[in-house]
C-alpha cells in the first residue's frame, strides 16, 4: 500500500473520533473533504468530486468549498440532517515536523446551529434528552441559539406519554436518549412516525453523578436547588446529558445557557399531541403550514422573540388562575391605551431577534454589523421603560421594574463600532475614531501617508514635467510610479525599474518604499488591532449576557401581550371571566380561525354552557357540513385561549378552568405506523377514556364512524356512558355524531343534553343555518351534501328513491313489530305475568352487561371483532345486479336477521 502523507495521517486520526460526522478539514482557503465526506458531500451539494494526490499514491477522493461561503454549505447538510465537524488549523509553534497542527473547534448538529440562515425566525431549534428509569423519565431542553435550557421530570403511570406529548410541543430537531427511552416503542413509534429528528445514544457510562457535577461546574453552585430541580434525580440526568452533548460539541463557552429552569407539566394545561394537532393550534393538519392555525390569527408579534414567547403560550395554557389574570389584565391595559400601545409597538418594530444575536456573540460569530443590530435593539429600551410606566397592571408594572435599560452596553457600542461597519471583521473599517488612541495614531499615520504619497505625485510630476504621471499601489508591487511609454525620456536617474507593461513601465523610489512601509506598517498594525478591540468588545457584551437576555425576555412578553391587545382589538374579541368554577358559558362564540377564513359569509354565532352539573354533555345532531365539529372546536379554542391569558371571540365568556383539553376529530390514518382508521381512532379514546377527570373538556367528533354501524354505534354508546358518569369521569363533553339513536340517551342518563344544527327546508332544498338549538335532529341532509359535493344529478335521484323506499319498509317494519308485540303481549298477560316480568328482567340483564363490557376499553376492542353475520353477508352482496324489488327483500331479511343477532 502507497505510504500516507503526513497530511493524510493527520487527517484520519482526526476523523476516527469523528465517524459520523462530515469532517470540514481546514486547508489554506478551503475547508476539504474526503473519502466518504467527499462522496456525500458533491453528492448534497453538487461539489466536484476530484482526487487529492492523483497518481501520486494515497489517491482519495476528495471535494472542497471555499472557506469564506462555506456557511451555506454547512447549513445546506444541517438542514439534511447530518452533523458537520469543523476542523481548523490552530497555532501550535511545537510542531517538530513543520506540519500545521488542526484541531476539530465546534461540531454542528441539527440541534446546535446557530446560525440564522436556516432556522425559522419565530421557531426555537431544540435539542433533547430523555432519560428512562422503572420510576419515569427526565426530559430536558435547550435552544442554543437563544439560551433556553429547561427540565423537567415525567413520572407515574403514563410518563411515557407525557413523553410523547412534551416531544410534541417542542418538536426537537435533535434528541439524546439512553437505552430505556430506546426501548419504549411509544416513545421510539412517536419520535419516528411525527418528529424524526436525529438521534443520539447517551453513553452507558453518563449517569447522575456526572450529571450533577458538569451542571455545578457549569452554573458555578454548590447545589442545583436553586434551579428546582435538585431532588429530580432523572431531570438531572437529562439535563447533564445536554450539558454533556454541548460541551462536546460546541467546544466553546456556553456563556449564555446562563440558566436551567425546571417546569412541572402539571402548571400547564396537558394538551396531548393529537389534541395539538386535532385544534390547528400552530399548524394546520392539512399542509402543515402556519395559514389556517390558531396561531395564524392571534400572531401580531413584530419581534421573533415575542413571535416565539406567543407560540410557547399557544401550547402551554396555564392553569393558576391568578396568573392569567394578570396576562388578561395586561393585554385589557393595553388594548385600552392605543396610543402607548402604537409607541411601544413602533418601538419594537426596531428589536432585532436579540437572543439569537446574543448567542452569535456568546459563540463569537457575531460581526461588527450585528453588534449594530444589537445596539439598536437596545437602544429603546429607556423609551420602552417609560411607555411601561405608564400602565399599572401588575405584570406591565413588573416588566417595567425588571427591563435593564442597558445604558453602558449600547454606549459601548455606539462609541465604538462604525455605524455602518463591513461584514468582515479582519480587514478594518470596524472601530470608531476617538475610541483607542493607538489606533487612532495608526489610522493616522495611514492617511498622512497616503496625503504625502499624493503630494508625491505633483511633486514627481513638476520635477519631471511628466503630466500623465501617476502613483499606483498593487498588492504584489505596493506602491510604484507610473509612465507611459511616450514620456520614457524624462525618467530621471534615481527611479528604479519594476515593471513593464504594453504602454507604460512602473517604477519606485528608495522614498517612496520607505513611505510605503509606514502606511502599509500601519495598516497592517491597525487592521490588527481592530480585530482585537472588536474581539475585545464582542467579549464585554458576551460578559453581560445575563442582563441582556434579560431584558430581551422581557420584549418578548411585552410583544406578545401587545399580539394579544391587538388581536382582541380588531376581531372583537372580549375578556373571558377566568375563575375556578364549574361552568363555560359562552355567549355568541365564534370560531377564531373560521370566522377570520370566511370571505363573503358571515360567520353565525353560537352559546355553549356546560357545567358539572345536569348539563355537562352536549350531542350534537346535524347534516354533514352542517359546522357540528366547527362550533366543538370553537369551544375548545375559547377555552384554550381563555387559560392562556387572551381575549376570545365571544360576546362573553366565562370559563372555569379545565385541566386537559382532549379530542378526538375527524378520521387520519396513521400510515405510518400501519394503524387503520379505526385503530388510531380507538387508540385516541382509550387515551381519553383513561386519562379525563371531571376537570377536563373533551371534544368528540363522530366516534364509532369508523367501523361497522351497530359497532360503531355501541361504542359510541357505551363511551357516552363512561364519560358522563361522575363515577367514572363526568367531564364536560361535546359529542357530534350521525348516530341519531343516541338522542335516547337525553332521558336515560344524567347530565346529558342533545342539541342539533338548525336547518330550513325550502322546497327541495336545503339552507344550513348553522345555528346550535336544543333537541335531535331528525334528518341526516347527505343526499343533499352530496349534491352540493357535484355527485351526478342521476344517483342523486336514485337515492332519494332508495331512501324513500327504505324509510317506508322502515315504517311497515314497526307497524308489523309493533302491532306483533301488542298481540304477543296480550297473550302473555293472559298466560303469565310472573314469565313476563321475568322476561324483561333478563333483557335488562343482558343489556347491562353488553353495557358494562364496553365501558370498559379493553374489552371494547373484543366487541368490536366479534363476526357478524349480517355484516358478512352484506358485504358479499352484489347490489349492482340486483332490481329494487329484490334489493328490497335482501334489506328486510338482513335486517331481520339483525335484530336476531342483537338480541343474541
Ligand atoms: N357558525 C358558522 N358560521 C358560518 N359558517 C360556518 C359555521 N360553522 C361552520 N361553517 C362553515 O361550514 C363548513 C363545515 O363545517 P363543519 O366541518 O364544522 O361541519 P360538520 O357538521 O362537522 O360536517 P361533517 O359532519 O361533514 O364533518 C365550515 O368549513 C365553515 O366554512
Amino acid at each position: 500500500m502507497a505510504k500516507l502523507t503526513p497530511m493524510m495521517q493527520q487527517y484520519l486520526s482526526i476523523k476516527k473520533e469523528y465517524q459520523d460526522t462530515i469532517l470540514f478539514f481546514r486547508l489554506g482557503d478551503f475547508y476539504e473533504m474526503f473519502n466518504e465526506d467527499a462522496k456525500i458531500a458533491a453528492r448534497e451539494l453538487e461539489l466536484t468530486l476530484t482526487a487529492r494526490n492523483k497518481g501520486k499514491g494515497d489517491e482519495v477522493p476528495m471535494a472542497g468549498v471555499p472557506y469564506h461561503s462555506s456557511e451555506s454549505y454547512i447549513a445546506k447538510l444541517i438542514e439534511k440532517g447530518y452533523r458537520v465537524a469543523i476542523c481548523e488549523q490552530v497555532e501550535d509553534a511545537s510542531q517538530a515536523s513543520g506540519l500545521v497542527k488542526r484541531e476539530v473547534v465546534r461540531v454542528i448538529t441539527p440541534g446546535t446551529v446557530v446560525n440564522n440562515n436556516i432556522l425559522e425566525e419565530k421557531n426555537n431549534n431544540y435539542l433533547a434528552a430523555i432519560v428512562g428509569s422503572d420510576k419515569g423519565y427526565g426530559f430536558s431542553l435547550v435552544d442554543v441559539s437563544t439560551g433556553e435550557f429547561a427540565v423537567t421530570q415525567l413520572d407515574g403511570a403514563e410518563a411515557a406519554n407525557k413523553v410523547i406529548d412534551e416531544l410534541s410541543r417542542i418538536n426537537p430537531a435533535e434528541v439524546l436518549l439512553d437505552d430505556k427511552v430506546r426501548s419504549s416503542t411509544e416513545i421510539m413509534g412517536f419520535m419516528r412516525s411525527q418528529i424524526n429528528p436525529i438521534i443520539t445514544n447517551i453513553k452507558e457510562s453518563f449517569g447522575y453523578d456526572r450529571a450533577y457535577e458538569l451542571l455545578i461546574d457549569h452554573f458555578d453552585t454548590i447545589t442545583l436547588e436553586g434551579f428546582g430541580c435538585e431532588n429530580l434525580p432523572l431531570a438531572i440526568q437529562a439535563a447533564g446529558a445536554v450539558l454533556d452533548f454541548l460541551i462536546e460539541t460546541q467546544k466553546r463557552s456556553l456563556k449564555h445557557i446562563n440558566q436551567l429552569s425546571t417546569y412541572a407539566t402539571i402548571d400547564y394545561m396537558v394538551l396531548d399531541a393529537n389534541t395539538r394537532r386535532n385544534l390547528e393550534l400552530v399548524k394546520t393538519m392539512r399542509d402543515k403550514s402556519k395559514k389556517g392555525s390558531l396561531l395564524w390569527v392571534i400572531d401580531k408579534t413584530v419581534t421573533s422573540m415575542g413571535g416565539r414567547r406567543l407560540r410557547r403560550w399557544v401550547e402551554q395554557p396555564l392553569l393558576d388562575v391568578e396568573e392569567i389574570n394578570r396576562r388578561l389584565d395586561g393585554v385589557e391595559e393595553i388594548s385600552k391605551n392605543i396610543l402607548l400601545k402604537e409607541e411601544l409597538r413602533d418601538l419594537l418594530n426596531q428589536v432585532y431577534d436579540i437572543e439569537r444575536l446574543m448567542g452569535k456573540v456568546i459563540y463569537g460569530s457575531a460581526n461588527a454589523r450585528d453588534l449594530i443590530a444589537l445596539k439598536s435593539s437596545l437602544e429603546i429600551l429607556p423609551d420602552v421603560k417609560a411607555s411601561l410606566a405608564e400602565f399599572e397592571s401588575s405584570m406591565l408594572e413588573e416588566l417595567e421594574e425588571d427591563l435593564d435599560k442597558l445604558a453602558d452596553i449600547t454606549e459601548l457600542i455606539e462609541s465604538s463600532i462604525q455605524d455602518k461597519p463591513p461584514t468582515t471583521i479582519t480587514e478594518g473599517g470596524i472601530i470608531k475614531e476617538g475610541y483607542d488612541e493607538q489606533l487612532d495614531e495608526y489610522l493616522d499615520a495611514k492617511k498622512n501617508g497616503k496625503n504625502w504619497i499624493i503630494q508625491l505625485q505633483q511633486r514627481e510630476r513638476q520635477r519631471t514635467g511628466i503630466s500623465s504621471l501617476k502613483v499606483g499601489h498593487n498588492k504584489v508591487h505596493g506602491y510604484y510610479i507610473e509612465v507611459t511609454k511616450a514620456n520614457l525620456d524624462a525618467v530621471p536617474e534615481d527611479y528604479v525599474r519594476k515593471q513593464t507593461l504594453s504602454n507604460s513601465e512602473r517604477y519606485i523610489t528608495p522614498e517612496l518604499k520607505e513611505k510605503e512601509s509606514i502606511i502599509l506598517g500601519a495598516e497592517e498594525k491597525s487592521m490588527e488591532l481592530e480585530y482585537q478591540l472588536f474581539i475585545h468588545i464582542r467579549d464585554r457584551i458576551a460578559a453581560e449576557t445575563d442582563r441582556i437576555q434579560k431584558s430581551a425576555n422581557i420584549l418578548a412578553q411585552l410583544d406578545a401581550l401587545i399580539s394579544l391587545a391587538e388581536v382582541a382589538l380588531n376581531n372583537n374579541y372580549v375578556r373571558p371571566k377566568v375563575n375556578h368554577g364549574e361552568v363555560i358559558d359562552i355567549k355568541s362564540g365564534r370560531h377564531p380561525v373560521v370566522e377570520a377564513m370566511l370571505d363573503t359569509e358571515v360567520f353565525v354565532p353560537n352559546d355553549t354552557y356546560l357545567d358539572q352539573g345536569d348539563e355537562r354533555f352536549s350531542i350534537i345532531t346535524g347534516p354533514n357540513m352542517s359546522g357540528k365539529s366547527t362550533y366543538m372546536r370553537q369551544v375548545a379554542l375559547i377555552t384554550l385561549l381563555a387559560q392562556m391569558g387572551s381575549f376570545v371571540p365571544a360576546e362573553f365568556a366565562e370559563i372555569g378552568i379545565v385541566d386537559r383539553i382532549f379530542t378526538r376529530v375527524g378520521a387520519s390514518d396513521d400510515l405510518t405506523t400501519g394503524q387503520s382508521t379505526f385503530m388510531v381512532e380507538m387508540n385516541e379514546v382509550a387515551n381519553i377514556l383513561n386519562n379525563a377527570t371531571n376537570k377536563s373538556l373533551i371534544i368528540l367528533d363522530e366516534v364509532g364512524r369508523g367501523t361497522s354501524t351497530y359497532d360503531g354505534l355501541s361504542i359510541a354508546w357505551a363511551v357516552i356512558e363512561y364519560i358522563s358518569d361522575t363515577e367514572k369521569i363526568g367531564a364536560k363533553s361535546l359529542f357530534a355524531t350521525h348516530y341519531h339513536e343516541l338522542t335516547e340517551l337525553e332521558d336515560r342518563l344524567a347530565g346529558i343534553k342533545n342539541y342539533n344544527v338548525a336547518v330550513q327546508e325550502e322546497g327541495e332544498d336545503v339552507i344550513f343555518l348553522r345555528k346550535i338549538i336544543p333537541g335531535g335532529a331528525d334528518q341526516s341532509y347527505g343526499i343533499e351534501v352530496a349534491k352540493r359535493a357535484g355527485i351526478p344529478k342521476l344517483v342523486i335521484d336514485r337515492s332519494k328513491e332508495i331512501l324513500a323506499k327504505l324509510e317506508e319498509q322502515e315504517e311497515k317494519t314497526i307497524e308489523v313489530t309493533t302491532k306483533d308485540k301488542q298481540k304477543k303481549v296480550k297473550e302473555k298477560k293472559v298466560d303469565n305475568i310472573d314469565s313476563k316480568e321475568k322476561q324483561e328482567e333478563d333483557s335488562i340483564k343482558a343489556e347491562m352487561k353488553i353495557k358494562e363490557s364496553l365501558a370498559n376499553p379493553a374489552q371494547m376492542a373484543l366487541f368490536n371483532t366479534k363476526q357478524s353475520e349480517v355484516l358478512e353477508k352484506l358485504s358479499k352482496l352484489d347490489i349492482m345486479s340486483l332490481n329494487p324489488l329484490e334489493a328490497m327483500n335482501q334489506l328486510y331479511q338482513l335486517q331481520q336477521k339483525a335484530k336476531e343477532e342483537l338480541k343474541g
